[in-house]
């Protein structure tokens, strides 16, 4: 191909990088309704030119045509590596073999995390540190280390003549649509989705690094997925709020259930809830996309988990469920386990022994044996009117 569309976001400053419309999954475990973008961008100063960050495996000619249509890839003087994840690091060897002279700019961190996928070329890696700028001739990059965001080596590279801040995969989003922020509508709940996948474990790295830039002035956010924000506060303010760990009226509920028992009394506490003014939110997980259950877990205050049992012990898609739920560190306060059994039991057991190291507060739990009697549901509509009250009071 010939004609590529390569925006020049600031002066000298091109996206080099590449759409992938069709990709449907993510690190095995991240539905992907758009697609993705892998963002890389190449910034011309008037002696040295820099590329930072590289594009996901099957891309590199795309990536390679691009560059050599702005500049010339055999004479890139400096290649930035802000994230060691392959999405953006594994073209770096392609990269390096077809420009001889140039260099590898990363962390000390980012050497080790980039050595254990990619092979470096020899003798030709500079390490930077926090503060440490590249001259480009008019155009400076200052490197930000911004650690655990989501690998242990995440750094930011900063361009204070133009007031870029390339924060890789910090601020980004998979879609694939669009280029500018003011493109998509929809933008903020792509991005939530992605903070709630990717950066919400982190949430405290996140407010360190959302501290550390707070006084740039940053004109454009070019992240490495997703369209580039020309808003900048489009992205920061709700990105302050996501890792301050502020939550909203809102219970999440997720929940399996294959004969419908479970499904009543996730049902029951979802009336009650709603009938208290709480903000509901329910997926089935035999049916859901987990994108959207990382979202609502991003601000909901409180998680319903609704899991019937299967072999002594919780239905596999509720044990992928609750897993997921703790291993994404989400900031609810709450938690309530509800679930049908038909003889010996075991969900509830388990959901908690998976849930003890969470710091939710469990306000109720019931475990009935097959269809849920009205006395049942009475004492879930207690559970209900009791977590709604701690909710409201927060
Ligand atoms: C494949 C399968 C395995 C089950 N294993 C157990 C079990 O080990 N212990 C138990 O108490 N009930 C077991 N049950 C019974 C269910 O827990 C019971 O039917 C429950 O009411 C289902 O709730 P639900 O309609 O919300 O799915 C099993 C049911 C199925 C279909």
């Amino acid at each position: 191909m010939e004609t590529y569309s390569i925006p020049e976001i600031a002066k000298d400053v091109f996206c080099v990088g590449a759409k992938d419309w069709n990709r449907r999954m993510f690190d095995a475990l991240i539905p992907l309704p758009q697609g993705t973008s892998y963002n890389a961008y190449l910034v011309k100063g008037q002696e040295k030119v820099a590329l930072i960050d590289t594009v996901n495996p099957g891309f590199e000619e795309e990536f390679e045509n691009k560059i050599n249509m702005v500049s010339s890839l055999e004479k890139l003087d400096y290649l930035i590596m802000n994230h060691a994840e392959p999405d953006h690091a594994n073209a770096i060897r392609y990269i390096m073999d077809r420009a001889p002279a140039s260099v590898l700019i990363t962390t000390e961190r980012g050497v080790k995390m980039a050595s254990l996928y990619h092979e470096l070329p020899e003798g030709r890696v500079k390490v930077v540190a926090e503060g440490d700028t590249l001259d480009l001739g008019g155009k400076t990059l200052r490197f930000i280390e911004a650690p655990w965001l989501h690998w242990p080596e995440t750094m930011f590279t900063y361009l204070p003549e133009d007031r870029v801040l390339f924060p890789c995969d910090f601020f980004g989003a998979h879609t694939a649509q669009g280029i500018y922020d003011e493109d998509l509508e929809d933008l903020i709940p792509l991005a939530k989705r992605y903070y709630g996948e990717i950066m919400m474990p982190f949430g405290k790295m996140g407010a360190k690094a959302l501290e550390k830039i707070k006084d740039l002035d940053i004109e454009i956010i070019a992240p490495s997925h997703g369209p580039i924000y020309k808003n900048p506060q489009r992205i920061l303010e709700p990105y302050a709020k996501w890792t301050a760990g502020e939550t909203e009226n809102k219970a999440l509920i997720v929940y399996v259930s294959m004969w419908g028992s479970t499904q009543l009394m996730v049902k029951t506490i979802a009336e009650v809830l709603m009938k208290e003014g709480i903000d509901v939110r329910i997926y089935d997980l035999a049916v859901s996309d987990t994108g959207d259950i990382a979202r609502e877990l991003v601000d909901s205050r409180a998680i319903i988990l609704g899991a019937p049992t299967v072999l002594a012990g919780m239905h596999p898609l509720a044990v992928y469920g609750t897993y997921l739920v703790k291993a994404l560190n989400p900031p609810a306060k709450y938690g309530v386990i509800l679930g049908s059994f038909g003889w010996g039991g075991g969900a509830l057991k388990q959901a908690g022994d998976i849930l003890v190291p969470s710091k939710m507060e469990v306000v109720g739990t019931l475990q009935v044996k097959g269809k849920p009697r009205e006395e049942d549901l009475k004492k879930i509509e207690d559970i209900g009117r009791e977590l709604a009250q701690k909710m409201k009071t927060t």
